[in-house]
């Protein structure tokens, strides 16, 4: 097959930032992508519906005009959120999820959560009005080895949420191990999983091994090889509990490349090309489409998009820049280390 033609996919889980970051990566994503669940993890965070109106406004304003691209906007779970606040977020359509950080987990997540009893009553009430919360699945235990920590989190906190309030719709965001998809694959109803291009893509190998490469560093990290087989397989199968978001996470590269780097990988410019990629070799490109373009709508309860994206195989491997600037620095953008051939027509 040369090329493939697929409803235009949306990115479950994105990160735009704000100011001039957002400038200069928003057009990437609205370029390929129809619509994006966008992560609140700003500072201060978007806590309230009034602080997710206004970040969506941001969004908007900062849309290239001709590019049609819906945010689909989040609140932060704090320990003060307030339920009747979100329930109305989403009763009048301004925002889609709630999302838990566990406090300190990853990037800007200080304002996270610490004691889950605290929003027992935010939760019951999303679970009650149908409303998804997206997860940041690890624990933030410091005696928990960094790549335990999505297991453990499955094991010590999501299984007994999820037999707290079995009603309650999970997506566990940016899966990383076999032992989240094994769970996911395990959950009977109301538990669904994004997974990233660079999960997909990368071991940790990646980021340790001849040489510290910062920009292969992201939370969750990038685990063992067997974890990265175990996302493929789920990923290229078509299970329609399993979709794309790509946790693109941009930081300026003096903030990754220095002692205490950042977390995060920007691939929200060429995610696409990555994707078929990976698809064509696991044989697998009649499920690209509920990957990036079904499973992820029949989760959140939306139609599929009907403008269409094709992909072309070219026999030369294809190329995007090293770097994008932004009017907050440059932006390293991510690099499968294999070549590509694919590019959107
Ligand atoms: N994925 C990351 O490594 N970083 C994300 C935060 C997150 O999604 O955990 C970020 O905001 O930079
Ligand atoms: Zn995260
Ligand atoms: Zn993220």
């Amino acid at each position: 097959m040369v090329e493939i033609t697929i409803p235009k996919p949306d990115d479950w889980h994105l990160h735009l930032r704000d100011g001039a970051m957002m400038e200069g990566v928003l057009p990437y994503s609205a370029r390929d992508f129809a619509r994006a669940i966008i992560m609140p993890n700003l500072v201060p965070p978007v806590v309230t519906a009034d602080d997710a109106r206004a970040y969506r406004d941001r969004i908007m304003s900062a849309l290239p005009k001709g590019l049609g691209f819906t945010p689909l906007m989040t609140l932060y779970l704090t320990e003060g959120t307030d339920p009747a606040d979100v329930a109305q977020a989403h009763a009048s359509g301004l925002v889609t999820a709630v999302k838990l950080y566990p406090a300190g987990a990853t990037t800007n997540s200080h304002s996270g959560v610490r004691d889950l009893d605290k929003v027992m009553p935010v939760l019951e009430k999303m679970a009650a009005i149908g409303m998804p919360l997206c997860i940041h699945g690890e624990v933030t235990d410091p005696e928990v080895d960094i790549f335990d920590r999505e297991a453990v989190f499955i094991d010590t906190v999501l299984e007994p949420l999820r037999r707290r309030i079995p009603e309650l719709r999970i997506t566990l965001e940016h899966v990383t191990t076999s032992n989240g998809v094994d769970y996911v694959m395990g959950a009977v109803a109301n538990l669904a999983a994004t997974i990233t291009t660079h999960h997909l893509m990368i071991n940790r190998n990646a980021i340790l091994a001849g040489g510290i490469k910062p920009h292969y560093y992201c939370l969750p990290v990038a685990k063992r090889e067997s974890h990265r087989l175990a996302l493929r397989k789920a990923a290229t199968s078509g299970d329609a509990r399993f979709f794309l978001g790509t946790d693109s996470a941009p930081h300026v590269d003096p903030l990754k490349e220095c002692a205490c780097g950042c977390a995060g990988i920007f691939t929200s410019i060429n995610t696409h090309s990555c994707l078929a990629q990976v698809f064509e070799q696991d044989d697998a490109l009649d499920n690209l489409a509920a990957f990036a373009s079904i499973n992820g709508p029949a989760w959140y309860g939306l139609p599929v998009n009907t403008e269409t994206v094709t992909l072309v195989r070219r026999d030369q491997p294809v190329t995007w820049p090293d770097k994008i600037e932004t009017g907050d620095g440059p932006v390293t953008v991510f690099d499968p280390l294999l070549p590509i051939h694919w590019e959107i027509a």
